[in-house]
């Protein structure tokens, strides 16, 4: 079968691979479509992210959907034919987090794309069964692809427990942000207020929904804030743009006994937060990491056409064209790059 191994920063190389059989638990899925995302554009970039070092060649693409190809013996709940989602992490089932139902907090997750497990940039994935997930008829492959970013939305929007007509703000307009958005809208926000610093993402999420937006290269967060808020402070923060000043202000512009959940990765392992507004606030400021039990809700609310996810698609090219794509993806008027590995 055909793929795509990163073999060193910039460097992607198409290669033919022994087609995966089937473990006894697992679907040899034929893979549609395969999203773009950051981390993916990282490693391609730097060969690295963090402690995590490509040092053997990487298949990346974590963002998949496609068709079931072959059951392994096991058996499973899908057939051949099926068009699936793959829920890119598989956790070990057996540590503490896992029989907690944490289990997107397990320490021995293999995760598509991350040193050293493969990702999806290839003809075929064999994956286990119970993180495939049946695709109904009105959500293409293309869509079921972006269940994962929007399982990172949907998992942040209960961590920040969102109640109807609240006020939230979302910083950071990026694909994180913009699912952000609309997961908060689906959970019954009220005002959305959306912060970035390039003009066309804004746009792009006052299409999607956003009340107010904020251009903070132009204008100081803290001041919009208390502007629309007539000073009392936003009753929900999601931090979804990873920038420090961004992190920095939201236990400023949070209000009083509000809520703040980051799910944004700063380059600066630390950051200075005003610990006296923690306490003195009363806040509940939280973290928010991939996601758990997210995919049926996903795909539920996409087959619903509760949340849409294909104004969040800039382009789409084929696996042939991965580096060009990869290099578009940088863009800064791009939210969100699309490959098809085949053709629905
Ligand atoms: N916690 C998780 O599980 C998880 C999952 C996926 C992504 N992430 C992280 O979430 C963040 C967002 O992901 P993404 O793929 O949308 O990234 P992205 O880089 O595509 O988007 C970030 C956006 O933030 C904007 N931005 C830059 N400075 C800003 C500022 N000061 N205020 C507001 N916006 C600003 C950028 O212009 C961009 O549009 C990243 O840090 C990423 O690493 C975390
Ligand atoms: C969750 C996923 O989208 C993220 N890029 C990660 O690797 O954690």
């Amino acid at each position: 079968m055909h793929v795509v191994e990163l073999t060193e920063p910039g460097t992607f190389e198409h290669r033919e691979r022994q087609r995966p059989a089937p473990g006894p638990n697992e679907v040899l899925v034929e893979i549609r479509h395969v999203g773009i995302c950051g981390s993916d554009v990282h490693y391609y970039e730097h060969g690295r992210i963090g402690d995590y070092v490509v040092s053997d060649p990487l298949v990346l693409g974590h963002e998949s959907a496609g068709v079931v190809a072959e059951v392994g013996s096991d058996g499973s709940h899908l057939e051949p034919g099926d068009r699936v989602a793959l829920e890119p992490g598989v956790p070990c089932g057996e540590c503490a987090q896992c029989r907690a139902g944490t289990y997107n907090l397990c320490p021995d997750v293999e995760f598509m794309a991350t040193p050293p497990d493969d990702g999806a940039f290839a003809e075929y994935v064999a994956w286990d069964t119970d993180f495939a997930y049946r695709l109904p008829d009105g959500v293409s492959t293309r869509a079921g692809a972006l269940c994962e970013p929007l399982s990172v939305a949907l998992h942040a929007t209960r961590r920040a427990a969102i109640d109807l007509g609240e006020t939230v703000l979302v910083t950071g307009a990026g694909p994180i942000g913009a699912m952000v958005l609309k997961a908060a809208r689906a959970a019954g926000a009220g005002d959305i207020v959306v912060s970035d610093v390039v003009p066309s993402k804004l746009e792009r999420a006052r299409e999607m929904g956003a009340t107010e937006t904020v251009n903070v290269s132009e204008r100081s967060l803290e001041a919009a804030i208390d502007d629309f808020t007539r000073g009392d402070g936003v009753d929900v923060v999601v931090e979804a743009s990873g920038a420090t000043p961004a992190i920095a202000a939201t236990t400023t512009v949070v209000r009083r006994g509000g809520t703040v959940v980051c799910i944004g990765l700063s380059g600066d392992n630390e950051i200075p937060i005003a610990t006296n507004e923690l306490v003195d606030k009363e806040l509940d400021f939280r973290g928010s990491f991939r996601f758990r039990n997210t995919y049926p809700d996903a795909i539920s609310l996409l087959e619903r056409g509760v949340i849409d996810v294909e104004d969040v698609i800039d382009f789409e090219m084929s696996m042939a064209d991965l580096t060009a794509a990869f290099e578009r993806a940088q863009e800064p008027d791009v939210v969100k790059g699309m490959v098809a590995v085949g053709s629905e």
